[in-house]
Protein backbone atom coordinates (compact mmCIF):
# COMPACT_ATOMS: atom_id res chain seq x y z
CA UNK A 1 0.00 0.00 0.00
CA UNK A 2 2.94 2.19 0.90
CA UNK A 3 4.59 2.17 -2.22
CA UNK A 4 1.14 2.18 -4.63
CA UNK A 5 -0.10 5.01 -2.81
CA UNK A 6 3.46 7.10 -3.18
CA UNK A 7 3.74 5.89 -6.64
CA UNK A 8 0.39 7.78 -7.58
CA UNK A 9 1.01 10.66 -5.53
CA UNK A 10 4.65 10.84 -7.37
CA UNK A 11 2.22 11.06 -10.62
CA UNK A 12 -0.17 13.69 -9.31
CA UNK A 13 -2.91 11.65 -8.18
CA UNK A 14 -4.67 11.62 -4.94
CA UNK A 15 -4.88 7.47 -3.44
CA UNK A 16 -6.97 6.20 -0.71
CA UNK A 17 -6.16 3.29 1.09
CA UNK A 18 -9.65 2.23 1.90
CA UNK A 19 -10.74 -1.88 2.96
CA UNK A 20 -13.45 -1.73 5.51
CA UNK A 21 -16.72 -3.03 4.41
CA UNK A 22 -18.75 -0.44 6.74
CA UNK A 23 -17.01 2.29 3.66
CA UNK A 24 -15.66 0.82 1.10
CA UNK A 25 -18.61 1.51 -0.99
CA UNK A 26 -19.31 4.53 -0.02
CA UNK A 27 -15.82 5.55 -0.50
CA UNK A 28 -16.03 3.98 -4.14
CA UNK A 29 -18.95 6.59 -4.76
CA UNK A 30 -16.47 9.89 -3.87
CA UNK A 31 -13.51 8.34 -5.73
CA UNK A 32 -12.66 8.81 -9.57
CA UNK A 33 -11.73 4.90 -9.96
CA UNK A 34 -11.52 1.97 -7.97
CA UNK A 35 -8.44 -0.46 -7.87
CA UNK A 36 -8.82 -3.79 -6.27
CA UNK A 37 -5.78 -5.96 -5.23
CA UNK A 38 -5.87 -9.68 -3.79
CA UNK A 39 -2.14 -9.15 -2.76
CA UNK A 40 -2.67 -10.14 1.01
CA UNK A 41 -6.55 -11.83 0.79
CA UNK A 42 -8.43 -11.26 4.00
CA UNK A 43 -12.30 -13.16 4.28
CA UNK A 44 -13.51 -10.03 6.37
CA UNK A 45 -12.11 -7.87 2.97
CA UNK A 46 -14.01 -9.50 0.30
CA UNK A 47 -17.41 -7.90 1.02
CA UNK A 48 -15.95 -4.36 0.86
CA UNK A 49 -13.96 -4.99 -2.30
CA UNK A 50 -17.44 -6.55 -3.73
CA UNK A 51 -19.08 -3.30 -2.56
CA UNK A 52 -16.63 -1.00 -4.11
CA UNK A 53 -16.58 -2.92 -7.74
CA UNK A 54 -20.55 -2.49 -7.46
CA UNK A 55 -20.33 1.39 -6.40
CA UNK A 56 -17.80 2.00 -9.14
CA UNK A 57 -20.07 0.50 -11.40
CA UNK A 58 -23.19 2.12 -10.23
CA UNK A 59 -21.59 5.37 -10.31
CA UNK A 60 -20.15 5.22 -13.78
CA UNK A 61 -16.15 5.12 -12.83
CA UNK A 62 -13.51 2.95 -13.78
CA UNK A 63 -12.65 -0.33 -11.87
CA UNK A 64 -9.21 -2.45 -11.83
CA UNK A 65 -8.60 -5.34 -10.92
CA UNK A 66 -4.89 -7.24 -10.01
CA UNK A 67 -5.37 -10.77 -9.56
CA UNK A 68 -2.08 -11.17 -7.44
CA UNK A 69 -1.07 -15.05 -7.25
CA UNK A 70 -4.54 -16.29 -8.04
CA UNK A 71 -3.80 -19.49 -8.87
CA UNK A 72 -1.90 -20.01 -6.04
CA UNK A 73 -4.99 -21.37 -3.64
CA UNK A 74 -8.46 -22.09 -3.79
CA UNK A 75 -9.51 -19.19 -1.79
CA UNK A 76 -8.15 -16.94 -4.17
CA UNK A 77 -9.44 -18.80 -6.95
CA UNK A 78 -12.66 -18.12 -5.48
CA UNK A 79 -12.20 -14.50 -4.73
CA UNK A 80 -11.05 -13.42 -8.12
CA UNK A 81 -13.89 -15.73 -10.14
CA UNK A 82 -16.27 -13.89 -7.91
CA UNK A 83 -14.67 -10.32 -8.95
CA UNK A 84 -14.55 -10.74 -12.09
CA UNK A 85 -17.89 -11.65 -12.41
CA UNK A 86 -18.42 -7.54 -11.27
CA UNK A 87 -16.98 -6.74 -14.91
CA UNK A 88 -13.92 -4.94 -14.01
CA UNK A 89 -12.84 -1.98 -16.45
CA UNK A 90 -9.36 -3.43 -17.17
CA UNK A 91 -7.32 -6.16 -15.95
CA UNK A 92 -3.65 -6.05 -15.13
CA UNK A 93 -1.42 -8.94 -14.20
CA UNK A 94 1.66 -10.33 -14.89
CA UNK A 95 2.23 -13.13 -17.40
CA UNK A 96 1.81 -15.86 -15.27
CA UNK A 97 -1.50 -14.57 -13.71
CA UNK A 98 -2.87 -13.76 -16.62
CA UNK A 99 -1.45 -17.31 -18.69
CA UNK A 100 -3.50 -19.47 -15.39
CA UNK A 101 -6.27 -16.79 -15.59
CA UNK A 102 -7.14 -18.01 -19.29
CA UNK A 103 -6.95 -21.99 -17.67
CA UNK A 104 -2.92 -22.29 -19.19
CA UNK A 105 -0.11 -23.78 -17.11
CA UNK A 106 1.92 -21.22 -15.99
CA UNK A 107 4.94 -21.32 -13.87
CA UNK A 108 3.98 -18.68 -10.99
CA UNK A 109 5.89 -19.09 -8.05
CA UNK A 110 3.70 -17.32 -5.44
CA UNK A 111 3.05 -13.67 -6.54
CA UNK A 112 5.78 -13.48 -8.66
CA UNK A 113 5.80 -14.58 -12.47
CA UNK A 114 8.22 -16.70 -14.55
CA UNK A 115 6.51 -16.66 -17.94
CA UNK A 116 7.10 -14.44 -20.55
CA UNK A 117 4.20 -11.57 -21.53
CA UNK A 118 4.77 -13.07 -25.34
CA UNK A 119 3.73 -16.14 -23.87
CA UNK A 120 0.44 -14.63 -22.48
CA UNK A 121 -0.86 -12.66 -25.85
CA UNK A 122 -3.06 -15.11 -26.52
CA UNK A 123 -4.44 -15.68 -23.30
CA UNK A 124 -5.16 -11.53 -22.56
CA UNK A 125 -6.63 -11.32 -25.91
CA UNK A 126 -8.89 -13.93 -25.48
CA UNK A 127 -9.35 -12.88 -21.83
CA UNK A 128 -10.11 -9.25 -23.12
CA UNK A 129 -12.86 -10.64 -25.28
CA UNK A 130 -14.58 -13.11 -22.96
CA UNK A 131 -14.90 -10.28 -20.03
CA UNK A 132 -15.50 -7.17 -22.59
CA UNK A 133 -12.90 -5.06 -21.12
CA UNK A 134 -9.14 -4.14 -21.07
CA UNK A 135 -6.52 -6.75 -20.07
CA UNK A 136 -2.39 -5.76 -19.31
CA UNK A 137 0.28 -8.32 -19.14
CA UNK A 138 3.29 -7.15 -17.77
CA UNK A 139 6.67 -8.18 -17.72
CA UNK A 140 10.18 -7.65 -20.17
CA UNK A 141 7.67 -6.19 -22.60
CA UNK A 142 4.04 -5.05 -21.61
CA UNK A 143 0.99 -5.70 -23.50
CA UNK A 144 -2.34 -4.27 -23.30
CA UNK A 145 -5.33 -5.01 -25.56
CA UNK A 146 -8.78 -4.82 -25.41
CA UNK A 147 -9.56 -7.95 -27.65
CA UNK A 148 -9.01 -6.18 -30.51
CA UNK A 149 -6.38 -3.74 -30.88
CA UNK A 150 -2.85 -4.91 -29.23
CA UNK A 151 -0.61 -2.45 -27.79
CA UNK A 152 3.33 -3.86 -26.96
CA UNK A 153 5.63 -1.64 -24.62
CA UNK A 154 8.98 -1.71 -24.44
CA UNK A 155 11.30 0.05 -21.57
CA UNK A 156 11.05 -0.65 -17.83
CA UNK A 157 14.12 -2.31 -15.70
CA UNK A 158 15.12 -6.15 -14.57
CA UNK A 159 15.12 -4.31 -11.25
CA UNK A 160 11.60 -3.31 -11.19
CA UNK A 161 10.34 -7.48 -10.23
CA UNK A 162 13.05 -7.19 -7.64
CA UNK A 163 11.24 -4.44 -5.87
CA UNK A 164 7.96 -5.74 -4.07
CA UNK A 165 4.46 -4.17 -5.13
CA UNK A 166 5.76 -1.96 -8.36
CA UNK A 167 3.05 -4.59 -10.33
CA UNK A 168 0.31 -2.78 -7.68
CA UNK A 169 1.80 0.29 -7.57
CA UNK A 170 1.32 0.22 -11.73
CA UNK A 171 -2.45 -1.65 -11.46
CA UNK A 172 -3.07 1.50 -8.98
CA UNK A 173 -1.89 4.08 -11.21
CA UNK A 174 -4.29 2.70 -14.45
CA UNK A 175 -7.40 3.47 -12.17
CA UNK A 176 -5.53 6.88 -12.05
CA UNK A 177 -5.37 6.80 -15.81
CA UNK A 178 -8.51 5.73 -16.55
CA UNK A 179 -10.22 8.09 -14.38
CA UNK A 180 -8.83 10.86 -16.34
CA UNK A 181 -9.57 9.14 -20.05
CA UNK A 182 -13.45 8.63 -19.62
CA UNK A 183 -14.41 5.94 -22.01
CA UNK A 184 -11.02 5.34 -22.87
CA UNK A 185 -9.65 2.65 -20.75
CA UNK A 186 -7.05 1.12 -23.53
CA UNK A 187 -5.16 4.23 -24.02
CA UNK A 188 -5.45 5.13 -20.41
CA UNK A 189 -3.74 1.87 -19.61
CA UNK A 190 -0.89 2.41 -22.31
CA UNK A 191 -0.41 5.46 -20.95
CA UNK A 192 -0.04 4.29 -17.16
CA UNK A 193 2.57 1.08 -18.69
CA UNK A 194 4.51 3.76 -21.03
CA UNK A 195 4.88 6.43 -17.42
CA UNK A 196 6.43 2.90 -15.62
CA UNK A 197 8.52 1.67 -18.65
CA UNK A 198 10.37 5.28 -19.33
CA UNK A 199 10.55 6.01 -15.14
CA UNK A 200 11.59 2.60 -14.75
CA UNK A 201 14.32 2.59 -17.06
CA UNK A 202 15.38 6.09 -16.20
CA UNK A 203 15.38 5.61 -12.52
CA UNK A 204 17.64 1.87 -13.58
CA UNK A 205 20.52 3.92 -15.08
CA UNK A 206 21.51 5.55 -11.40
CA UNK A 207 20.49 2.98 -9.15
CA UNK A 208 22.95 0.64 -7.81
CA UNK A 209 20.59 -1.77 -7.12
CA UNK A 210 16.97 -2.57 -5.73
CA UNK A 211 17.21 -0.61 -2.29
CA UNK A 212 17.89 2.65 -4.06
CA UNK A 213 15.73 2.22 -7.15
CA UNK A 214 12.29 3.26 -5.58
CA UNK A 215 13.20 6.44 -4.40
CA UNK A 216 15.21 7.18 -7.79
CA UNK A 217 11.93 5.67 -9.14
CA UNK A 218 9.71 8.17 -7.74
CA UNK A 219 11.50 11.64 -8.52
CA UNK A 220 11.21 10.26 -11.68
CA UNK A 221 7.54 9.62 -12.11
CA UNK A 222 7.37 13.36 -10.06
CA UNK A 223 9.88 14.96 -12.30
CA UNK A 224 8.23 13.66 -16.07
CA UNK A 225 6.24 15.92 -18.03
CA UNK A 226 4.35 14.76 -21.36
CA UNK A 227 6.58 16.06 -23.78
CA UNK A 228 9.54 13.57 -22.60
CA UNK A 229 7.65 11.17 -22.07
CA UNK A 230 6.08 11.33 -25.51
CA UNK A 231 9.50 11.26 -26.74
CA UNK A 232 11.35 8.41 -24.57
CA UNK A 233 8.04 5.88 -25.23
CA UNK A 234 8.65 2.83 -26.89
CA UNK A 235 5.20 1.82 -28.25
CA UNK A 236 3.89 -0.66 -30.69
CA UNK A 237 0.33 -0.42 -31.76
CA UNK A 238 -1.10 -3.43 -34.07
N1 LIG B 1 12.37 -7.94 -17.04
C1 LIG B 1 11.80 -6.74 -17.01
N2 LIG B 1 12.34 -5.72 -17.73
C2 LIG B 1 11.78 -4.50 -17.74
N3 LIG B 1 10.67 -4.18 -17.01
C3 LIG B 1 10.09 -5.14 -16.27
C4 LIG B 1 10.61 -6.47 -16.24
N4 LIG B 1 9.82 -7.21 -15.43
C5 LIG B 1 8.83 -6.39 -14.99
N5 LIG B 1 9.00 -5.14 -15.49
C6 LIG B 1 8.14 -3.98 -15.22
O1 LIG B 1 7.83 -3.99 -13.84
C7 LIG B 1 6.50 -3.48 -13.61
C8 LIG B 1 5.72 -4.52 -12.79
O2 LIG B 1 5.46 -5.61 -13.62
P1 LIG B 1 5.53 -7.13 -13.12
O3 LIG B 1 6.79 -7.40 -12.40
O4 LIG B 1 5.26 -7.96 -14.32
O5 LIG B 1 4.26 -7.19 -12.18
P2 LIG B 1 4.03 -7.93 -10.80
O6 LIG B 1 4.79 -7.09 -9.81
O7 LIG B 1 2.57 -7.89 -10.60
O8 LIG B 1 4.60 -9.31 -10.94
C9 LIG B 1 5.94 -3.21 -15.00
O9 LIG B 1 6.10 -1.83 -15.29
C10 LIG B 1 6.81 -4.05 -15.94
O10 LIG B 1 6.89 -3.49 -17.24
C1 LIG C 1 4.83 -9.96 -1.58
C2 LIG C 1 3.36 -9.91 -1.59
N1 LIG C 1 2.62 -10.76 -0.85
C3 LIG C 1 1.32 -10.59 -0.99
S1 LIG C 1 0.95 -9.35 -2.06
C4 LIG C 1 2.60 -9.03 -2.34
C5 LIG C 1 3.05 -7.98 -3.26
C6 LIG C 1 2.83 -8.36 -4.68
O1 LIG C 1 3.16 -7.26 -5.49
P1 LIG C 1 3.49 -7.41 -7.01
O2 LIG C 1 2.45 -8.26 -7.64
O3 LIG C 1 3.46 -6.03 -7.53
O4 LIG C 1 4.86 -8.05 -7.09
MG1 LIG D 1 1.39 -8.53 -9.14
Amino acid sequence: MNIAANVLLAAGASPAMVSAEEEAAEFARVAAAVTINIGTLWAADVPGMKGAAGAAKETGKPWVLDPVAHYATSFRRQVVGELLELQPTIVRGNASEIMALAGLESRGQGVDSRDSSLAAETAAVDLARRFACVFAVTGEIDLVTDGRRRVWIEGGSTLMPKVTALGCALTCLTGAFAAVAPGRPLEATVAAMTLFAVCGEDASHRAEGPGSFPPLFLDALAAIGPQRLESEARIRAE
